[in-house]
């Protein structure tokens, strides 16, 4: 397969370049002049495209690769793929589900954790000298808490498994209500957020979904609520999240993405109700390696004439 020309786009594991480099002839695009180089010398001979949550292919690129046959994504999210130019040029597309459901859960009921029950500024407390001169005050906690799910697909449906360990009521917002799930479900997000104490965005980013987290839905969470987003930043209107945090309309919040990674407003780094996490969801040696080889599984099969593993288009 070393004739075949493959182009990175978004930021993967080292692991993966080095495979991708082993098996394939790699060409680094993740670089906007680097990308034009390579375009310009070798755009007729890509047959694929290796994306991540940090860089996918729009509709331009896609367009700009004639001899394009397939996406390959090191993520679960495919926000920055064009699917739409995808379908429409026969291109197929693959991403990382299943492997990273666990470990995103896992974060999640940290994150939940670490705001409710101040675990980094305690931390911090410690660190400071501050006990020496008196205890921390007292938290919140979080065993017996209504959580409220929005996108009850895996990672959502994994979450709530591992919120039923708490004693939690769960209930939930998607586009269907589910009819096999014993969770209750609301028909908007706004109700969700109404009767939860804390929210969970676990959905896909799509048109329908950004900002899908307004000023409405963070007011209907309210003063003692707590916003936890591990999808991605767009979910959230960000500088609504900002005023209602710094105006103590919302609780609190643990963000692991962010509108502008890895830029995270600054107004949030003073705040002790707030717990604020580098996009490391799925970041543990175990998973990023699982999602690697995923990666290079679903190329093989591509180019080997087999059923893709994990395809989504
Ligand atoms: O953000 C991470 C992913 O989509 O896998």
């Amino acid at each position: 397969m070393g004739s075949i020309s493959v182009l990175l786009v978004g930021k993967v594991l080292p692991y993966l370049e080095q495979e991708l480099d082993k098996r394939y002839n790699l060409f680094r695009g993740i670089d906007p002049s680097q990308r034009a180089a390579v375009l310009r010398d070798h755009a007729s001979s890509i047959r694929a495209v290796v994306a991540s949550s940090s860089g996918g292919p729009d509709a331009a690129l896609i367009e700009a690769l004639p001899k394009l046959e397939i996406v390959s994504s090191f993520s679960v999210g495919v926000d920055r793929i064009d699917l739409q130019k995808c379908k429409e040029k026969g291109v197929r597309v693959t991403n990382t589900p299943d492997v990273l459901t666990d470990e995103v859960a896992d974060l999640t009921i940290g994150l939940i954790l670490a705001v409710l029950r101040r675990i980094c500024e305690c931390d911090r407390y410690v660190r400071s000298g501050n006990w020496k001169k008196g205890d921390y005050k007292l938290t919140t906690k979080f065993s017996g808490k209504t959580l409220g799910i929005l996108g009850l697909g895996r990672i959502g449906a994994a979450v709530a498994k591992r919120a039923e360990g708490f004693d939690c009521s769960i209930c939930y917002y998607s586009r269907n209500e589910k009819p096999d799930s014993k969770y209750k479900y609301y028909p908007s997000v706004v109700e969700l957020a109404s009767n939860c104490d804390v929210l969970v965005v676990a959905c896909p980013l799509t048109p329908e979904t950004h900002h899908i987290i307004n000023r409405e839905v963070i007011n209907a969470l309210g003063p003692k609520g707590v916003l936890i987003n591990i999808g991605r930043g767009k979910h959230v209107d960000e500088p609504e999240l900002v005023s209602a945090l710094l105006e103590g309309r919302l609780g609190g919040a643990g963000l692991d993405v962010f509108e502008k990674e890895p830029h995270v407003p600054e107004e949030l780094f003073g705040l002790e109700n707030v717990v604020l996490l580098p996009h490391v969801g799925s970041a543990t040696v175990e998973t990023r390696t699982a999602m690697a080889d995923l990666v290079l599984d679903n190329l093989e099969a591509h180019f080997l004439g087999k059923p893709l593993l994990t395809p989504l288009v």
